[in-house]
């Protein structure tokens, strides 16, 4: 498979910060492969995808998309990323319509195609009826899919989703993950964050976990618990392989 995203020995030191978020990082990701990056509280997750997404820049380091540098070509490639974030990015007094028109108009749609976009894919989740609702009338779930419309109206070709079915109930859930696969078959490539270890073990098909900004060890789902003696699931190779020590860092 085709490379998509070529990290290579990438490190972040925030500022004031007694230790490096992301040390020396290696990884490559291939075209429609779903990965998951998975590790405990402070393991630098957020700090990796942010980094991929342009938002924030490494201390050292190279990253290249697509075959083409951050550096120069910072506005080009975040046009092809979609960005699903943990934390709600709409805006709670306005209409489902009225923020998806704003996150579309965002990406340059024209008009008529973003407003197809949209009554599609509030079709698509089950929310044609709440179009014209203002958010904070939602509930948990209904937001989320919400959200999750905003990062993919302009059709990117790879998709950050940080823990994309936190607070959901089992039916926006079900909607949310047809949705992805729906997504991943027509091409895109996506990249996951979660600490739902059993989703991301049937959900991916490749997982890097990380912890203290290194990468401890990936592979496919499978192929990971069989390498751990008496393993049967992703969360026993987690805990295998990380420990089971509390991460609290101020
Ligand atoms: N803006 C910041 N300034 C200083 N330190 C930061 C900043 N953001 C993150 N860190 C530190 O960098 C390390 C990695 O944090 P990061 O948020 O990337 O981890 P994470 O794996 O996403 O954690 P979680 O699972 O809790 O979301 C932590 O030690 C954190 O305290």
């Amino acid at each position: 498979m085709e490379e998509i995203i070529r990290i290579h020995q990438l490190s972040k030191h925030y500022a004031g910060s007694e230790r490096y978020a992301l040390k020396d990082l290696s990884l490559s990701i291939k075209k429609n492969e779903i990965f998951g990056l998975l590790g405990p509280n402070g393991a630098g997750k957020t700090t990796l995808i942010s980094t991929l997404c342009g938002m924030i820049k490494p201390t050292s380091g190279e990253l290249r998309f697509n075959g083409l540098s951050y550096r120069q070509n910072r506005r080009k490639i975040q046009q092809q990323i979609g960005i699903v974030p943990q934390e709600y990015a709409l805006y709670p007094t306005l209409t489902a319509v009225e923020n998806l028109y704003y996150f579309g108009s965002l990406y340059g749609l024209p008009s008529s195609e973003l407003k197809r976009r949209i009554s599609d894919g509030l079709h698509r989740v089950g929310l044609t009826d709440f179009a014209k609702k203002p958010i904070k009338t939602f509930s948990g779930g209904m937001q989320r899919r919400v959200n999750l419309l905003a990062g993919i109206l302009h059709r990117p070709s790879v998709l950050f989703l940080d823990e994309p079915t936190v607070g959901v109930d089992v039916h926006s859930k079900e909607v949310i993950m047809a949705l992805l696969h729906e997504l991943n078959a027509q091409g895109t490539t996506i990249i996951y964050s979660s600490h739902h270890l059993n989703e991301a073990q049937h959900f991916c098909t490749k997982i890097a976990i990380i912890d203290a900004g290194k990468i401890v060890v990936e592979g496919e789902p499978q192929q990971l618990i069989a390498s751990v003696n008496g393993a049967t699931t992703l969360e026993n190779v987690f805990i295998h392989l990380t420990g089971s020590q509390l991460r609290d860092y101020a």
